[in-house]
Order: C-alpha cells, then sequence, then structure tokens
C-alpha cells in the first residue's frame, strides 16, 4: 500500500482519489474545506463517500511523508502547485503529471533528483463536479502512465502496476508521442466548441471541416520537426471518431469560457505556435484561434 497525495481536489484529482483509495493511504491537497465529506457518483449507483482524507497546504508538514504525488491541476498551474509542493518530496517518490495540453514535463525534469521518477498519465475517463464536494464520473476510458525521466522510464511498467486501480490503466514506453496524439484530439474540439459555444458532436459539420483540417496540418508540421509518427489522416480519424463518442458532451474548454474560467489554451494551440516559432514552421490557424480564446479570459 503506498502513500500518494493528489495536489487539487478538481473533477479528475477527485476520480482518482476515489478509484486510488481503494488499495492505497489517499491524501487530497485541497484549497477548499477539508471537513467536507467528498462523493463519487456515476450513472448506475448509488453516491459514495471517497475515501481520502482532505488536507490543506499547511497540515503538510507534520504529515509523513508520501510515496506517489499525483498532480491532476490544469496545465496553467502544475508550476504553482508544483513550487508549494517540492519542499515535501522525499529523496525518493514518484511524481506524475496528469491535464490536457503539452508543456511542464521538461521544467519538472530539472527540478528533480535522479532517484525521483517523473511520469506522464494521460486520461480518457471524463467527469464533472456537480458541486464543490461531488464528482459525477461520466465517461470510462483508456488511461495511460509513461515514464519521463530515466527513473521514470525504467519504472513505468512498475509504476502502472502499483496504480492499477485506476480503471484500464496501461503502461507505454513512449509517452510523449501519445500525448501528442491527445494534443491533436483537443486542438480539433476543445477552442472550436469553446468558440462557437457548441457540443462536440456539432463540429462534424461541414462548416467545421476546413479549420479543422488547417489546424491539424499545421500541428502535423510540429509533429513531424519534432519527429515524432503523426499523420494527417490518422489525426483527423482521432478527431473525428472523439467527435462522434463524445457528441453530447460539452468540451472542457467550452465550459471554462462559458464559466469565465481560465482555459488550457496556452498548452494547446499555444504550444503549437511557440513550436512553430522554435522550428521555423508556421502557424496562422492556431496562433489566430490561441488569440480568439485568450481574449475572452487570461490563462496566466
Ligand atoms: N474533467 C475531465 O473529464 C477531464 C479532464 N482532463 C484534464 O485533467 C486536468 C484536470 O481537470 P479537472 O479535474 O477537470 O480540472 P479542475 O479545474 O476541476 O481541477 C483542478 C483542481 O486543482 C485545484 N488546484 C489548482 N492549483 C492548486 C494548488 N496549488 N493546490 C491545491 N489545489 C489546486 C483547483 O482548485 P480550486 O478549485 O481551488 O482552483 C481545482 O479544484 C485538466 O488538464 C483537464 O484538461 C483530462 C481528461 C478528462
Ligand atoms: C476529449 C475531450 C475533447 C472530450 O471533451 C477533452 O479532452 C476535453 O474536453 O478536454
Amino acid at each position: 500500500m503506498a502513500k500518494i497525495l493528489i495536489i487539487g481536489d478538481g473533477a479528475i484529482g477527485l476520480l482518482l482519489a476515489h478509484f486510488l483509495s481503494a488499495q492505497h493511504s489517499v491524501s487530497v491537497l485541497t484549497r477548499k474545506s477539508t471537513s467536507n465529506t467528498r462523493f463519487y457518483s456515476s450513472d448506475n449507483s448509488a453516491s459514495q463517500k471517497i475515501n481520502a482524507s482532505f488536507i490543506s497546504l499547511n497540515e503538510l508538514n507534520s504529515l509523513p511523508k508520501f510515496d506517489v504525488f499525483l498532480f491532476t491541476v490544469k496545465a496553467f498551474q502544475v508550476q504553482s502547485a508544483f513550487a508549494q509542493i517540492k519542499q515535501f518530496l522525499p529523496q525518493h517518490c514518484s511524481v506524475v503529471l496528469s491535464h490536457n495540453g503539452m508543456g511542464n514535463v521538461e521544467q519538472l525534469k530539472c527540478e528533480l533528483n535522479e532517484h525521483q521518477a517523473l511520469y506522464f498519465l494521460t486520461t480518457s475517463m471524463a467527469g464533472f463536479k456537480s458541486n464543490q464536494y461531488i464528482v459525477q464520473h461520466t465517461g470510462n476510458g483508456q488511461s495511460i502512465i509513461g515514464g519521463c525521466n530515466n527513473l521514470g522510464v525504467k519504472n513505468s511498467k512498475i509504476m502502472a502496476d502499483q496504480l492499477t486501480a485506476i480503471p484500464l490503466l496501461n503502461a507505454s514506453m513512449n509517452i510523449e508521442q501519445l500525448r501528442f496524439n491527445k494534443l491533436l484530439v483537443n486542438i480539433a474540439i476543445n477552442p472550436l466548441s469553446a468558440l462557437h459555444n457548441i457540443k462536440n458532436g456539432q463540429l462534424r459539420e461541414p462548416q467545421y471541416c476546413s479549420i479543422i483540417i488547417n489546424l491539424l496540418t499545421e500541428a502535423c508540421n510540429i509533429a513531424k520537426a519534432k519527429n515524432l509518427d503523426v499523420t494527417l489522416i490518422n489525426a483527423l480519424s482521432s478527431a473525428y471518431d472523439v467527435m462522434a463518442r463524445t457528441a453530447e458532451n460539452f468540451s472542457s474548454m467550452q465550459q471554462d469560457v462559458a464559466h469565465n474560467r481560465a482555459t488550457e489554451i496556452m498548452a494547446i494551440c499555444g504550444y503549437i505556435s511557440e513550436q512553430g516559432k522554435l522550428h521555423n514552421i508556421k502557424t496562422p490557424f492556431n496562433d489566430e484561434l490561441l488569440a480568439k480564446i485568450a481574449a475572452k479570459k487570461s490563462a496566466v
């Protein structure tokens, strides 16, 4: 049984707390009340109490050391959350990041020692919070974990076994490729659904076809420059497949914009724009969408 600290009690943090607490001792770092009970709810069954301790930052000093630190905050919150937690990392531990979009891994790699393994967890499970203390589990999907530094790559299978309470979890030796594949889906769906205030399935209408092709063409040019194995036809096919499977859902970015919250646009189209500058590749469609979504709410 590992001692796991989940940083962030959002939808994904609560879903993972629910599943992992079946096999491990789980604490969840929250900025909200620590005394309220949190609940997990799914379509077919009654709500269940999440069997984890909810703690605030100033309680961390007095707790025994954790083995695993799992960051389930938004992409643009990782650096500040990590800065708060760094002093509590033991010499030997595992750090796991889980968010949509790119970024953060290179910065965190430099902050960890050779005994601190770094992993990335991508997940297609879906949930939302119906209030501050209840998570609704709305979709079952695969989760994949892969190592991001030497120790993480070496131990990725062991880590997947340790976190096997997460449904449909597998290990990958090429997590960067998988992250990029997920990025392509998010580029095709998130900003356009947010801009036009529509459900994912509505993006299959013909008027969105050319912009989706242009956005993904730019992203594929970046992937090639990074020697990743990506083709436009596969990127389009995955994006339209997810649109069909999540046709009735609003994307996370649509929900962020609708609730006037900061979005993850910098880690999605912003990443393509930034990499375009680095590799001298033009990315006008991603640049334009980045500007339009950033104008709605500053993400940083
Ligand atoms: N929800 C989903 O179905 C899916 C989400 N994802 C991705 O997973 C990531 C998390 O998503 P989601 O759970 O929906 O996002 P939320 O915004 O619901 O959760 C993030 C949580 O982190 C908390 N937080 C941020 N910074 C800190 C900090 N320094 N210390 C403590 N808590 C902190 C926030 O607290 P506060 O409320 O106080 O700001 C918030 O509760 C995102 O990248 C998302 O794109 C991926 C697949 C599916
Ligand atoms: C896969 C997709 C697009 C599902 O809505 C998603 O990851 C999101 O909304 O952020």
